[in-house]
């Protein structure tokens, strides 16, 4: 953990993944929105996921950065879009700070704003979640995580103790 914020990890699986997406589906199924609005980069899976939950085929993007690893930064916004999101579903994976939500609803303040996780500072920026992560917990999503191979606990014990 290279950040002084973040004490814990929270290591999330492609099927942790997607059983959460679809949990979260569950809660929104029956209500009409006219397509997706994800949020770059980390909502575009979720998106992709939850629309083929709910059968939504348009879908577009706000294109924001504001985190180089677990450092952030200032909001940089690539692409807005042109419309308040009346009807829309806006999609990230995480809040956090709620920094990011903070700019997006700025954007979009009448989009149905939804994320997979929550932390407590960024939870109030959104509009459904489905799992809250404590504030000091940093979410390693699949995406940036390899399959390597681990030695053997003796191994590793063995290790340690020359
Ligand atoms: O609540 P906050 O403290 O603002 O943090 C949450 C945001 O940070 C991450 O995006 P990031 O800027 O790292 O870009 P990415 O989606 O391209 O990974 C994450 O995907 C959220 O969008
Ligand atoms: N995990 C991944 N990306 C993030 C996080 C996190 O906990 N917080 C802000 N961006
Ligand atoms: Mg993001």
């Amino acid at each position: 953990m290279s950040t002084e914020r973040y004490h814990n990890q929270f290591t999330i699986s492609w099927d942790r993944l997607h059983r959460d997406v679809r949990m979260l589906c569950h809660q929104l199924i029956g209500r009409d929105f006219k397509g997706i609005v994800a949020v770059t980069r980390g909502g575009l899976i979720p998106a992709a996921l939850i629309a083929r939950e709910l059968d939504i085929r348009l879908i577009d993007t706000v294109c924001i950065k504001s985190y180089e690893h677990m450092e952030q930064s200032s909001i940089n916004v690539l692409k807005g879009i042109d419309h308040d999101g009346d009807g829309w579903l806006l999609v990230d994976d995480l809040v956090d700070t709620g920094k990011t939500a903070g700019a997006v609803r700025e954007m979009l303040p009448r989009a149905h704003f939804v994320t997979i996780y929550a932390k407590p500072e960024g939870r109030p920026m959104v509009d459904q979640y489905l799992t809250e992560v404590a504030q000091d917990t940093w979410i390693q999503f699949p995406w940036d995580m390899g399959i390597s191979f681990v030695e053997p606990l003796v191994d590793q014990l063995r290790t340690r103790k020359e």
